[in-house]
Formats: structure tokens, C-alpha cells, sequence
């Protein structure tokens, strides 16, 4: 399972945790604006915006999970497993693969409102990249600075939902996500006042009992609800520092630990990865489930004009400060 989520203090913050029991040697990535994206159905781009994010590299092209481009526009694909439905490819439709959907809008586009646009024509065809890298059931969260939109691709076509939340999971389709928070309005950061009954006395015994029924478990609509809840109510200060620290704390209210999911015979669902972008600087942050400390890749210390891919493998041993 994984969660994705935005932030916004001064700078706007896009990220999220990858959840899963393996790696595809995925790499901090930069496409820069002359790398020639081709489209299995669609014309070429062959200049864009350029790109930085999270990517597995096959035969040259960067198989993005989520990035940020150079205009702040910012996309992941997270798990949709049973619901995601790929269509054959449409006559008069632009037809892209999910594969190519991030590279396709971040490569193009600056605001979700452009994005909503493009949607209305789009078709996301069933083919995949090869036979190593088949189809992925995956729905998409997509920010700017100003509003979120989910994408999912079902049986019934296109959904394009706003997502005024800013979080996104895994199932059920995000309809279902948002009436389920429903049942949690009453959750509250502040110390709770009893409706119970006149009848009783009531001990507010402990911080944090207005949030009691806060969903804890791994399960992607609780993860909803938590990273909802988590998101909605913090508070941090303006600068980087304070920003993204808030941010990985929110993505941290929803990390998995090795033991807690097993997807199979000792096999367990980790946090590979947590990213935190910031948008407006095109700096990617990223911990690793081992590495604690946060790394930092910079797009714009590349040379954004040129036409080969730029990566960076993860730092993925613990690295520890000894103060004695
Ligand atoms: C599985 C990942 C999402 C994390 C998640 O939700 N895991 C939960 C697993 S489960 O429900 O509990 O089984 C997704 C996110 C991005 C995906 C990758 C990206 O879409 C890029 C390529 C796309 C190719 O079609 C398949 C390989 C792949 C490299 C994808 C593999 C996998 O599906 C990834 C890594």
C-alpha cells in the first residue's frame, strides 16, 4: 500500500510512502526538456518540462511512480488493485499508456486546471511496456499549489474526482474514501466534551482523547483517514526546514513496519521509500526504510537543457551521527 500527499506552507510540498515487499531499483530521476519522450499512441514530445521524481529506468525510459516538474506540477501513481481498468485504444481519443501518464501531463502541462482539460479527451490504453514490466492497476493523485485531483481509470471509464483533501491511498475508488471520513467528523485535536449521557461524570484522563477512534491499522482506508486527519491538522513553521520535517512526520503517521503486514510466507510490506518534493525549488527529498536521514537531489543543479536522463541510486544504509 502507499500514501501520497501535498503541504503548504511558503513553498508548496508534494510526496509519499512506497509500500511494497520488493524494489525495482527505482532512482531519483531527471528528465530534462530536450530527453525525447515517445508515446506508444500519441505524438512524441521531443521538447517538455523537464521532470524530477521517483523512476525505475528501462531501455532508457524513466518509469516514473511520482514527480514534480519544473512548473510545480506534481503526479504519483499509487496501487488500485480489482478497480483500475485499462480500455482498448479509442478513435479521436488521446491514447496513453500507464506507463507514460505522468511524463505525458508533467512534460506539458502547469496547472491541474490544464490537466482537467486534457483529461476530458483522454483514454488510457491497455498496453504495457513489456513483458518484464507489465500493467500496473495504479489511480493517480495530481497537485499544483492550489488544488488536488485523483484520477482513476475503471470499467466505466475516466473518474477525474476533486481531492480536497490532499491524500491519496490505495482502494476503495476515492468516492468511497471520502464518504467514509463520514464517520470520523467528530474527531477532534482538542480534549473531547461528552455527549454521552448527563448521567455520568466523564475524566478527560489523557492528551490526545478527541482523536480517540482515529484509525491505526495499515489497511488503505484507514491510512486515509489517519494521513486526512494528520494532514488537515498540522501545524509547522515557513521555512525548509520546519516544512519538510512536517511532512515526513505526516507520511510517518502512516509507514510500515517490516513484521506488521505479510503478504505472503515471511514476506512482509515495508516503506521502501518516503519522498517529500518541494515544487517550487524542484529539490526531492527522500528517507529510505533504513536511512533515516534525509537526502536531497536538486534538479536545477543539472543542466535542464540537455537530453540524457540524469539518476541517482537511493542511499539506503542507516547513516548515523556519533556525537562522542
Ligand atoms: C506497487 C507500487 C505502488 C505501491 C503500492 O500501492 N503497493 C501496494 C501493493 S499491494 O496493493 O498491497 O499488493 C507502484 C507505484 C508505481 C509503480 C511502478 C510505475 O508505475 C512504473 C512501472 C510501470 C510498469 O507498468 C510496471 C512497473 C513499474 C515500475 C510500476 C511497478 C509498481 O506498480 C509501482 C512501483
Amino acid at each position: 500500500m502507499c500514501t501520497g500527499a501535498n503541504y503548504t506552507t511558503r513553498d508548496h510540498y508534494f510526496g509519499r510512502n512506497l509500500d511494497l515487499e520488493f524494489s525495482y531499483n527505482e532512482t531519483v530521476t531527471v528528465t530534462p526538456r530536450n530527453f525525447p519522450f515517445a508515446f506508444r499512441r500519441s505524438e512524441s514530445l521531443v521538447t517538455h518540462h523537464a521532470m524530477i521524481g521517483m523512476a525505475t529506468i528501462a531501455d532508457g525510459y524513466p518509469l516514473y511512480y511520482d514527480a514534480t516538474n519544473e512548473q510545480g506540477l506534481s503526479m504519483a501513481g499509487l496501487n488500485f488493485p480489482g478497480n483500475a481498468v485499462y480500455h482498448p485504444e479509442a478513435p479521436g481519443r488521446t491514447n496513453i499508456t500507464p506507463f507514460e501518464f505522468i511524463p505525458w501531463i508533467l512534460g506539458q502541462f502547469e496547472t491541474v486546471g490544464e490537466v482537467k482539460s486534457a483529461l476530458e479527451t483522454m483514454n488510457l490504453v491497455d498496453i504495457s511496456f513489456n513483458e518484464t514490466f507489465p500493467l500496473s492497476p495504479l489511480h493517480w493523485i495530481i497537485s499544483d499549489r492550489t488544488e488536488s485531483i485523483t484520477v482513476e481509470s475503471v470499467a466505466e471509464g475516466l473518474r477525474v474526482y476533486d481531492n480536497p483533501v490532499g491524500v491519496l491511498t490505495n482502494n476503495p475508488p476515492f468516492d468511497m474514501q471520502m464518504f467514509n471520513l463520514n464517520n470520523f467528523m467528530h474527531l477532534s485535536k482538542h480534549p473531547p466534551e461528552t455527549h454521552f449521557s448527563d448521567e455520568l461524570e466523564f475524566d478527560v484522563y489523557s492528551r490526545g482523547m478527541g482523536a480517540i477512534g482515529l484509525p491505526g491499522d495499515l489497511s488503505s482506508a484507514s491510512r486515509f483517514v489517519k494521513a486526512a486527519f494528520t494532514k488537515l491538522n498540522s501545524v509547522s513553521g515557513e521555512t525548509e526546514s520546519e516544512s519538510i520535517s512536517q511532512f515526513f512526520q505526516i507520511l510517518g503517521s502512516v509507514a510500515q513496519q517490516r513484521g506488521c503486514v505479510e503478504v505472503s510466507p515471511d514476506e512482509f510490506e515495508i516503506t521502501i521509500y518516503s519522498s517529500c518534493c518541494n515544487t517550487d525549488t524542484g529539490v526531492y527529498y527522500y528517507t529510505t526504510y533504513e536511512n533515516s536521514r534525509i537526502t536531497a537531489v536538486d534538479m536545477h543543479r543539472e543542466d535542464l537543457d540537455g537530453r540524457a536522463l540524469i539518476d541517482y541510486p537511493l542511499i539506503h544504509e542507516q547513516q548515523i551521527l556519533r556525537q562522542n
